[in-house]
């Protein structure tokens, strides 16, 4: 069945929600750091992963329009992560890779990209899903040595530099070739 499938649990916005009220989606896995100021807070393993490990299993979103907070996982669709992995940071050398290439929603999986260590910040890298970014996007703090600058989604990228990524998910690849037909 291609009808994603809504939940009833509440959507987990960023940015404003108070802490106080947070409920830890992953209790065991990962942790928000809540960190004032706009759109500031991140997410920490409380885990050890080896490379290759699944770290969570993609459940609970609700679909949803384009936001801040969405994740895209098709062409046109968007959903909400309605979990933790919210707070995820976007980098350009990034430490967690989201994988949607399953037909089966059930499927979709966040792997650990190399080994990862309690306490290490967990981040993806936004154009593997997000084609265009929300409101512009934002000039990348990731501060590795592979960043790309103003992160404006997958559309401001080109696939031979998106071809240097792991899981740059079909759907932005199938973009692409749309844009250049
Ligand atoms: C899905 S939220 C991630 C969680 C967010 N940091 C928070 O506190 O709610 C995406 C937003 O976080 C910020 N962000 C994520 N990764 C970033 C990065 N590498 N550099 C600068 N801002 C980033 C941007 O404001 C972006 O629109």
């Amino acid at each position: 069945m291609s009808v994603l499938t809504a939940t009833a649990a509440p959507v987990i916005s960023t940015g404003s929600m108070p802490q106080e009220t947070h409920k830890p989606s992953h209790p065991d896995t990962f942790k928000v750091v809540f960190t004032p100021g706009e759109f500031m807070s991140s997410l920490i393993s409380l885990k050890d992963f080896k490379k290759g490990d699944v770290v969570t299993m993609i459940t609970g979103y609700i679909p949803s329009e384009r936001t801040r907070t969405s994740i895209q996982v098709g062409l046109r669709q968007h959903v909400e992560w309605n979990t933790d992995m919210v707070f995820a940071q976007h980098s350009c050398n990034p430490n967690l890779g989201v994988d949607l290439q399953y037909e089966n929603k059930d499927e979709w999986r966040v792997v650990a990209l190399r080994d990862i260590k309690v306490g290490d910040y967990l981040t993806w890298f936004y154009p593997s899903t997000e084609w265009d970014a929300w409101g512009g996007g934002f000039p990348c703090s990731c501060g590795t040595s592979r960043c790309i600058g103003h992160y404006k989604g997958g559309k401001g990228m080109t696939l031979e530099q998106l071809a240097t990524y792991e899981y740059i998910n079909p759907h932005i690849i199938d973009l692409h070739k749309l844009e250049d037909a």
